[in-house]
């Protein structure tokens, strides 16, 4: 799914209503009943009998608002209206005033009268603004913020741009839901904007497609309707040897977990076989843990030092659990530097660490490789950044000189390729916060390569894989439960249910 700009959000709403032969009413009304359907369904419970309360401005949000209010009263709801006083209205706002009565009109400086409890509805601004709201606006916002109730958006939290991180002290309404219309925009899948948008939901208003087609933009949101055609069933004939075979490189004593989790994933994620390269202290857990599992012993007892790693493996995934001990550090630099030109690399954890403390080592990476930092392990790589917009520049350019593939792992973990794309991923959920998790994540992209996925199809795959088999995992145990080990039980249903849409 693209992510576009408030200019291509404008051509395309033109767009699908000249190629549709609708008004921009029309248009207005089914996104707004499209609003309306989902408030009902998400929020039965608590507007049957609280006070809906909706704040409008005066462009068209303002005007779904207004739509909206009309839906609700018509459905039996029990609905206040507030719209901002202004000189002039778009034309669509202006029909949707002349259907409502009992509108409450407002002032900047006015009491918003808001009822103390229930429900209340964000239709201020979406894509229209232009720069951030100035001082004037603070009492609005804050009346909607001190709402007890709960508060969601339409299309956007009024006060947030659509490719902007908002600062603490602006004002921007804190919704707990956004729902907003067929894209995701960008402002809503930056960590630092959490404050302001709960969660978010994209409602599909069905506009034009060719018109959608033809917008360029280097941002895109990854769901499972664009992976469909990317995930491989396998043939009747194929065997073992057809989907490759992984070397996953880690641990150290009291890390051994770390490579067993990375190797069951690989299997799991459809490799055809698994080897795991680790200390001599690790035998046991290995063979144990995962009899699937093929081991090749260090000559070290509690750390790797030889990496003597044949180099005819289809993919490596190396770093969980190593250390970073002097020699370690020395033998993977030895290591790297043997690696054929297009060996398929996955680097995570203290394999990253090491990189970030020595540098030259960076040029020893074969072409897309991908690195997998979690915020800290990016910071040591590419240096600080001033906000999660900066954070993506400086990814990109990190990524586009060195070559490399870059998966920032967080909510919505972003994968950066050379030449500037960043697709954010649609899967996962807080309970995935718990130790381990990256490590089945570098099983699942090791294994992708292996299989013949092309480093960027098997970063993304393998982001959205893990994210979706963690949400599975969420529905049997919960998020507080939810440990790695849960999340391979469901790389299964992860797979199938991918398998499943595309059938
Ligand atoms: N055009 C269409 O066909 C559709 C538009 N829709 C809705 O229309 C919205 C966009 O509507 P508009 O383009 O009218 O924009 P908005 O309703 O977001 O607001 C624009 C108004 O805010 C003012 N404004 C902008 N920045 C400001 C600032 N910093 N301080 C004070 N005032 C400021 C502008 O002068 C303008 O009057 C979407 O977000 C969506 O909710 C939906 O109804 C779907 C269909
Ligand atoms: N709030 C969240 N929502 C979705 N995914 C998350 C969330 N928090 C963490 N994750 C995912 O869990 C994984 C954690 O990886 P990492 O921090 O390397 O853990 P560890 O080093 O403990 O294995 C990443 O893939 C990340 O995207
Ligand atoms: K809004």
């Amino acid at each position: 799914m693209k992510i576009l700009n408030a200019d291509q959000l404008k051509i395309v709403d033109q767009e699908t209503i000249q190629n549709e032969g609708i008004n921009s009413w029309e248009l207005m009304e089914r996104a707004s009943s499209i609003v309306t359907t989902a408030i009902i369904d998400d929020y039965f419970d608590i507007i049957k009998e609280l006070p809906i309360a909706i704040v409008c401005g005066k462009g068209n949000n303002g005007g779904d608002g207004l739509a909206i209010a009309r839906q609700l009263m018509d459905s039996g709801y029990d609905v206040e209206v507030r719209l901002l006083k202004a000189d002039r209205y778009t034309a669509d706002n202006q029909l949707n005033q002349a259907k409502l009565e009992n509108i409450q009109y407002f002032d900047l400086e006015d009491d918003l009268d808001l009822p103390l409890e229930g429900f209340l509805i964000d239709c201020l601004f979406g894509y229209g603004m232009s720069s951030a709201l100035s001082d004037e606006w603070r009492g609005v916002i804050e009346q909607i913020n001190d709402f007890q109730g709960r508060i969601i958006s339409v299309d956007m939290p009024s006060g947030l741009m659509l490719d902007a991180v908002g600062n603490f002290e602006d004002n921007i309404v804190r919704a707990s839901k956004v729902y907003t219309f067929q894209f995701p925009k960008l402002a809503l899948l930056l960590p630092e904007n959490s404050i302001f948008v709960g969660e978010f939901e994209v409602l599909d208003i069905g506009l034009d497609e060719n018109s959608i087609l033809k917008q360029g933009t280097s941002y895109r949101y990854v769901e499972a309707g664009m992976l469909d055609i990317l995930l491989r069933s396998r043939s009747r004939y194929s065997h073992k040897g057809t989907f490759g075979h992984v070397a996953i490189i880690g641990g150290s004593l009291g890390k051994m977990g770390a490579v067993l989790m990375a190797t069951k994933s690989a299997l799991k994620s459809g490799c055809g076989l698994v080897t795991a390269y680790i200390p001599k202290c690790g035998y046991n857990v290995l063979q144990i843990g995962f009899p699937e599992a093929m081991v090749l012993l260090d000559s070290s007892e509690e750390k790797l030092v030889d990496f003597q790693i044949q180099d005819d493996f289809t993919a490596y995934g190396v770093g969980v659990g190593m250390g970073k001990d002097e020699e370690t550090v020395r033998g993977f630099g030895i290591w790297l530097q043997s690696l054929a030109e297009d060996s398929k690399l996955v680097l995570d954890a203290d394999a990253l660490n090491i990189i970030s403390e020595n540098e030259h080592l960076l040029k020893y990476l074969p072409n897309n490789s991908i690195l997998t930092p979690h915020p800290k392990e990016l910071k040591r790589l590419i240096g600080e950044w001033e906000n999660d917009l900066d954070k993506l520049e400086k990814a990109k350019a990190f990524s586009n000189e060195n070559q490399l593939i870059l998966v920032i792992k967080g909510a919505n973990s972003a994968i950066v390729n050379p030449a500037g794309e960043v697709y954010f991923n649609s899967t996962g959920n807080p309970g995935m916060a718990t130790g381990g998790m990256g490590d089945v994540l570098t099983g699942i992209i090791s294994s992708l390569l292996a299989q013949g996925y092309n480093a960027l199809d098997a970063a993304v795959l393998g982001v959205y894989i893990h994210g979706s088999a963690g949400d599975f995992a969420k529905d049997w145990v919960g998020e507080t439960s939810l440990i790695a080990s849960d999340l391979i039980d469901h790389l299964a249903s992860a797979f199938m249910n991918l398998l499943n849409e595309s059938e």
